[in-house]
């Protein structure tokens, strides 16, 4: 547990003007309305619809960023973009007390992952999961890890998110005020597995709206080429490179070429070791 520092206000600010961007008349929101990924900003339903046969439950506003000290504000949804700003703006100092944190824990300089040039804020999805009539013939989101390096999660009261844990789904209670910090597989890949990605759904649920935003830290757009592997300093003869080196794009073009199918994307990267 860490203190985000973050206020309240600006927590509820963001849930609230999220629920109103989606809850404005349809020719407010169509303007955003698009699938194209060159898009900064852009409002889709299910992101993997042509990818999987599931539809979700689920629409979202995605936003892109890059470099957070230069963000457009006027190009996000008027009804949102200062709450937006806001959080952004909160949110860093609490990144980089992450990759301190999460260097220290794995006995390197505190400095060490930020140094990687792989901690930036990225996209901010703003889910929207409308009351479901029929919660058991659907679901908000399909099981899956993030292929990031970390998500920073803010959701309201309503519930419904569950993480997987030793096999059971464990449902996430919400607890006001909150962020909830999840490891990615790019995380899990560069700490060979020292932090484990973590699989996770939402069910959709006869309350709500229910409304969460989901923030994700990877390397910039100047980075996404550049190899990653298993940090040299954590690996040893009883600790063997578990993972090939792979680029952010290639790592997400190939979760994307998947869809949300449940299986995890991380051990098509696994090295075979000569003993299999
Ligand atoms: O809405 C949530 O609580 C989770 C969203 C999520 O898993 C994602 O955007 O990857
Ligand atoms: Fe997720």
């Amino acid at each position: 547990m860490v203190n985000h520092g973050i206020p309240t206000g600006v927590l509820d600010n963001l849930l609230r003007s999220t629920r109103e961007f989606h809850e404005q008349p349809k020719e407010m929101r169509m303007e955003f309305y698009t699938r194209d990924c060159t898009r900064k900003v852009k409002y889709y339903s299910t992101g993997d619809l042509y990818q999987t046969k599931t539809a979700q439950w689920r629409d979202t506003l995605s936003c892109d960023f890059d470099d957070t000290s230069k963000i457009d504000l006027g190009s996000f949804p008027e009804i949102c973009r200062n709450e937006i700003g806001d959080y952004l703006n909160r949110l860093h100092g609490l990144k980089n007390l992450l990759a301190e944190l999460l260097s220290e824990a794995l006995g390197l300089s505190s400095n060490h992952l930020a140094s990687l040039e792989c901690f930036d804020i990225q996209r901010l999805l703003c889910h929207y999961y409308p009351p479901c009539p029929e919660p058991d013939l659907t679901i908000g989101i399909m099981k899956h890890s993030d292929p990031y390096i970390l998500t920073i999660l803010l959701q309201d009261n309503i519930g419904g998110l569950q993480i997987l844990h030793k096999n059971q789904w464990v449902d996430v209670t919400p607890v006001q005020g909150s962020l909830l910090v999840n490891a990615g597989d790019l995380l899990q890949l560069i700490t060979n597995d020292h932090f484990k990605s973590v699989e996770h759904r939402v069910v959709a649920t006869r309350a709500g709206p229910r409304i969460s935003a989901a923030c994700f830290i990877y390397p910039r757009n100047k980075n996404q080429s550049k190899p990653y592997g298993p940090v040299k300093e954590l690996l040893s003869d009883k600790n063997p490179q578990k993972y090939r080196e792979t680029s952010f794009l290639d790592y997400i073009h190939y979760f994307g070429s998947k869809g949300l199918d449940g299986v995890k994307a991380l051990p098509h990267f696994q090295l075979i070791s000569a003993n299999e």
